[in-house]
């Protein structure tokens, strides 16, 4: 890839806020290049699927767009080497990358619009108010989210150090360890009923900064060999505050949300742990958290 192909790509991403294929008049006016030059590039960057093609125009396709923001990493001198895909199977781009400073870390790639927008209705709270929602748009908005959750939470609650973020990809720590869902926590040498209680601990650190998960079960949990935790998966985490606002404004069955959220989020972590022989209720888990 050359610097003028990424400057292509920037174009039709500019002009993607505007038109759902980006006419190829449009290309080469706003590249200032040779018109040939730019069909050529066009037709090269199609070959490679960093863009979709149709009878409008052209678009950018989700390798283009991790493209970019990939590019973006590299020339802040931030990341230089990409390596395998962890957490195989899921919806989420997920991979291992080497910071320059020789650092492992993760990079995520949000996939909104491939994934649909089935998480509810706490998306639409912010981005009710924006008319044309492209995949492009909802993707970024929900890495700069995670982003930004995570950045309110680390160092105080067990999450991913936060690194970077752009466009639709964030970097964070990595951090050695396996899903909950994937161990046997009786072969490990830990106090289990203890485990329990430091996660609904995190619960209730993240309560007071403002936050509930929002997805939270046994595969958004890392754990290692000593049996120390750490909560992953932000992206659908709901603003405690930002909900208070919509209970103020808005008639009584949106009360139900926080209460909603957290009680699922517990009844998940109860649910696993219950072949554990812990038997815990919902209510008595909330009521500690929300500090009643
Ligand atoms: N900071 C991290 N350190 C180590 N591994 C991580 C980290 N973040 C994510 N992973 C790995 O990548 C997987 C996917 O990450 P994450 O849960 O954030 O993405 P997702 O796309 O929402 O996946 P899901 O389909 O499970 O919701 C995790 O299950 C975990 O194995
Ligand atoms: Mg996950
Ligand atoms: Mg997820």
């Amino acid at each position: 890839m050359r610097d003028r192909d990424w400057k292509i790509l920037r174009i039709i991403e500019i002009s993607m806020r505007h038109h759902e294929w980006v006419p190829v008049d449009e290309i080469i006016k706003k590249s200032k290049l040779d018109s040939n030059e730019v069909l050529y590039r066009l037709k090269v960057l199609n070959r490679h699927k960093f863009v979709n093609r149709s009878t409008y125009g052209y678009r950018l396709s989700h390798k283009g767009y991790d493209g970019l923001a990939l590019n973006t990493f590299i020339k802040r001198d931030l990341i230089k080497a990409i390596g395998n895909k962890l957490g195989v199977g899921k919806e989420g781009d997920v991979f291992t990358v080497l910071l320059t400073s020789n650092r492992e870390a993760v990079l995520k790639f949000h996939k909104l619009g491939r994934t649909c927008f089935t998480r509810g209705k706490r998306y639409r709270l912010y981005l009710a108010d924006k008319r044309h929602i492209s995949w492009l748009y909802a993707s970024r908005l929900t890495a700069e989210r995670e982003f930004q959750v995570l950045n309110d939470l680390y160092p105080v609650v067990k999450v991913p150090e936060p690194i970077d973020q752009n466009r639709h990809a964030i970097i964070m720590g990595k951090w050695d360890g396996v899903e909950l869902k994937r161990v046997d926590l009786t072969k490990l040498d830990i106090d289990i009923k203890k485990l329990f209680w430091d996660i609904v601990e995190e619960i209730k650190k993240m309560y007071n900064i403002g936050y509930i998960h929002g997805d939270l079960s046994e595969f958004n949990i890392l754990i290692n060999e000593e049996g120390d935790f750490l909560i992953i998966d932000f992206a659908q985490a709901i603003e405690v505050r930002e909900d208070k606002i919509v209970l103020d404004i808005l008639p009584g069955e949106f009360k139900m949300d926080i209460e909603y959220y957290l009680k699922r989020d517990i009844g998940n972590l109860l649910r696993y742990f219950k072949k554990y022989g812990i038997r815990e209720s919902v209510d008595e888990i909330y009521n500690y958290v929300v500090g009643k």
